[in-house]
C-alpha cells in the first residue's frame, strides 16, 4: 500500500481569549480558551481530494493552516509525503515539502498583487524555488501555465484588475501550479464567484488532478460543492470531526444529525 500524501493526527488548536492579564487581576475575570480544533485525525491518499466541511467557525480555515504550516498546533501534527511538518529539524526536507503544496485562497482579489503584470505573478515562484534558469524556459513555462488553467498567452501582459473573478480565479491556480506541487490546499476557492463561474473553475481543478495527479484538501462549507469534488469527506462541527467517509457513502447514508442537516440544506443540482 502507498503512503498516504497527507497525515493529520489528533490536530488541536486553541485560541486564548482571555482579556489581558492586568485587567483580569482588576476584574477577577477568569482565563478564557477557545479550543477551535480538536484532536482531529484524517488521511489523504495520493491524487484524492479531501473535503473538510463545516459551519462557519467550524475550525476549518484554522486546519488549512496548520496543514500548510502557517499555524502550530498546540497538540498533534501534520505529515505530507513523509515529512512531519511539526517536528522535522531537517531544512532540506521542509524545502521540499514548501515547494510540494501551495494554497489557494478564496479571494481570487486580494490574493494577487495588484501591481504586477500576470507574468511577473507567475514566474515568482519559478525563481523562488529555482526551477528553471534560463529566461526562454521560464516564458514558455508561464504559456504553459496559462494553457493548463484556459487563459490565453498574451494575458500574461496584463494586469489582474483586467480579468473577471473566475479569470484571477484561474491565475491563481496557475501560480499555484508554477511550483509544481503534488498537493494543494483550497480553501473555499469559488465561494466569492457566480454559481456559473463556480461550476468552470471546479470542473478545471478536477481536470488538473486528473491530468497532474494532484491531491487536494478541500475546504467549504457548502455542501454541493463538495459533492462535486470530494472522494472523502470529513464533517466538522465546534472544531471536532464529527463523521468521517467516502463522499458517496456518506451522502447516500449519513449517520449524524448534523451531517444530515447539511445535506438537506443543499441545492439538488448543481454541475
Ligand atoms: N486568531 C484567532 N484568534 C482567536 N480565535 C480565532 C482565531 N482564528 C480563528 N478563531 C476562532 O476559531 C474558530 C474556528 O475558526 P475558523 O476560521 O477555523 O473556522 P471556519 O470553519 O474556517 O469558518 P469560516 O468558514 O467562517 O472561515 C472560530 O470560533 C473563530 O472565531
Amino acid at each position: 500500500m502507498t503512503t498516504p500524501m497527507v497525515v493529520c493526527e489528533h490536530l488541536t488548536k486553541r485560541f486564548d481569549l482571555s482579556d489581558p492579564w492586568l485587567v483580569r487581576k482588576l476584574t477577577g475575570m477568569p482565563k478564557r480558551e477557545l479550543v477551535a480544533v480538536d484532536a482531529v485525525s484524517f488521511e489523504i491518499p495520493r491524487g484524492k481530494t479531501y473535503a473538510l466541511v463545516g459551519e462557519s467557525g467550524s475550525g476549518k480555515s484554522t486546519i488549512a493552516r496548520m496543514v500548510v504550516g502557517l499555524m502550530r498546533p498546540d497538540a498533534g501534527g501534520v505529515t505530507i509525503n513523509g515529512h512531519n511538518l511539526n517536528t522535522s529539524q531537517d531544512a532540506v526536507s521542509l524545502q521540499a515539502v514548501r515547494q510540494t503544496l501551495q494554497m489557494v485562497f478564496q479571494s481570487p482579489y486580494s490574493s494577487l498583487n495588484p501591481r504586477w503584470r500576470v507574468n511577473d505573478i507567475l514566474l515568482e515562484p519559478i525563481r523562488a524555488f529555482d526551477l528553471i534558469s534560463d529566461e526562454q524556459g521560464q516564458n514558455r513555462r508561464v504559456r504553459e501555465l496559462l494553457d493548463q488553467v484556459g487563459l490565453s498567452p498574451s494575458d500574461a501582459a496584463k494586469y489582474p484588475h483586467e480579468f473577471s473573478g473566475g479569470q484571477r480565479q484561474r491565475i491563481s491556480i496557475a501560480r499555484g501550479l508554477a511550483s509544481d506541487p503534488a498537493f494543494m490546499v483550497c480553501d473555499e476557492p469559488t465561494s466569492a464567484l457566480d454559481v456559473s463561474v463556480q461550476a468552470q473553475v471546479l470542473n478545471l481543478l478536477k481536470e488538473l488532478q486528473r491530468e497532474l495527479g494532484l491531491t487536494y484538501l478541500f475546504i467549504s462549507h457548502d455542501m454541493a460543492v463538495v459533492r462535486v469534488m470530494a472522494h472523502h469527506i470529513g464533517v466538522l462541527k465546534h472544531g471536532r470531526l464529527v463523521e468521517a467517509n467516502v463522499a458517496e457513502t456518506l451522502f447516500r447514508n449519513p449517520q449524524e444529525s448534523y451531517t444530515k442537516t447539511l445535506i438537506d440544506a443543499t441545492p439538488k443540482v448543481m454541475v
